[in-house]
C-alpha cells in the first residue's frame, strides 16, 4: 500500500488578492469554489455553442479507448467541425464515427498556426464566445501565455504529465476528478520527457513501476464552476466524469530559482520545453 491520498483543500469565495497573497506561494494545488467566472456557466450550453463557434474546424484526439496512452498512441487527430464535436463528445455511442461506432473525443484548442509560435489563446480562436469567461485576477497581465478550450466525452482520462508553466483549469461544465502529484515525485513517476508511463494510475503495473507506489496522490473533485490552481511542474492526470467543457490558463512563473536548486529534468529543458505545445 502507498501513502493515503491528500485531498486537496479547497477554498470558496477568495477574492485574486487573497488568491496571490495566501495561495500562490504556497506552490501547492488548491481548488477555488465560488470564484466568478462570469456568463460561461450559464450561457455555455451545447446549442449556444454550436450556434457561435460550431463552424470552427478543430483538431482532436480521437479514440476508442477512453485511457488516452501515448506510448502506443491509441488515439489519432482529427479535424471536426466544433458543432459536430460537441455533439458527439456529449454521448458514447456515435452515429457517424472514425474508429468505431463507440469512440472517445478530447479537444485540446490549438492556436491558429501551431507549428509556429502562435499559442492557444480563446480571445483570438473564438472571439464570439470569449467574454463570456471571466478569467480571475490571479496573474499579471504580462505573464499571460495562453488560455486553451479542453472539451471531452464522459470517461475520457488524460496521462500524467507536467506543464512549464502555471496553471488555473476552470471547469465550466461536467465533473472532472483531478489527481496531482508534487513535483519531487518525479522519480516515481517513470517520466518520458514530462509524460508518466503509469498508465492506470489506480491499478499500476506493480512489477513494472514499483517505485510509483509510493507517489503521493493528491486528489479532488471538481463541480463545474471550481477551478483548479496546478502550479508549474505539478504532475496530473485528469479524469471526465461527465461530458466537460473547461478552459485553462498558462501563464509564466518567474521563480527561476526553483529550477535551478531543484531540477530533476535537466537546465537545458526549460527554455526550449516552455515553448513545446503543453497538454
Ligand atoms: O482536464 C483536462 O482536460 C486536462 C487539463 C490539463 O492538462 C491542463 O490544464 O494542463
Ligand atoms: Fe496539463
Amino acid at each position: 500500500m502507498g501513502p493515503s491520498v491528500v485531498p486537496i483543500p479547497t477554498f470558496s469565495n477568495i477574492s485574486a488578492d487573497y488568491f496571490r497573497k495566501h495561495i500562490y506561494p504556497q506552490r501547492f494545488p488548491a481548488l477555488l469554489r465560488d470564484v466568478d467566472i462570469g456568463d460561461c456557466s450559464k450561457k455555455w450550453t451545447a446549442d449556444y455553442l454550436a450556434e457561435k463557434i460550431g463552424d470552427n474546424s478543430v483538431k482532436v484526439h480521437v479514440s476508442i479507448n477512453p485511457k488516452m496512452n501515448f506510448t502506443e498512441k491509441n488515439f489519432v487527430y482529427k479535424t471536426l467541425l466544433f458543432g459536430e464535436l460537441l455533439k458527439r463528445a456529449q454521448k458514447v455511442n456515435q452515429d457517424l464515427f472514425f474508429l468505431s461506432p463507440k469512440e472517445f473525443y478530447y479537444l485540446r484548442s490549438l492556436g491558429a498556426d501551431p507549428r509556429g509560435r502562435d499559442v492557444a489563446d480563446i480571445k483570438k480562436q473564438f472571439p464570439s464566445i470569449a467574454e463570456d469567461i471571466h478569467i480571475p485576477d490571479f496573474f499579471l497581465k504580462e505573464d499571460f501565455f495562453s488560455s486553451v478550450f479542453r472539451i471531452g466525452s464522459p470517461g475520457v482520462q488524460l496521462w500524467t504529465h507536467y506543464d512549464v508553466m502555471d496553471n488555473i483549469l476552470i471547469q465550466v461544465k461536467g465533473r472532472k476528478r483531478m489527481v496531482l502529484y508534487n513535483p519531487d515525485e518525479a522519480l516515481n513517476m517513470y517520466l518520458i520527457g514530462d509524460k508518466s508511463q503509469v498508465l492506470d494510475i489506480d491499478d499500476p503495473d506493480v512489477e513494472r513501476f514499483p517505485k510509483f507506489l509510493s507517489a503521493q496522490r493528491h486528489e479532488c473533485i471538481m463541480e463545474p464552476g471550481d477551478i483548479i490552481f496546478i502550479p508549474a511542474l505539478w504532475f496530473h492526470n485528469t479524469l471526465a466524469l461527465e461530458f466537460g467543457i473547461a478552459v485553462n490558463i498558462f501563464w509564466r512563473h518567474l521563480n527561476y530559482q526553483f529550477y535551478d536548486k531543484n531540477d530533476p529534468y535537466g537546465n537545458k529543458d526549460l527554455i526550449p520545453a516552455s515553448r513545446v505545445r503543453m497538454l
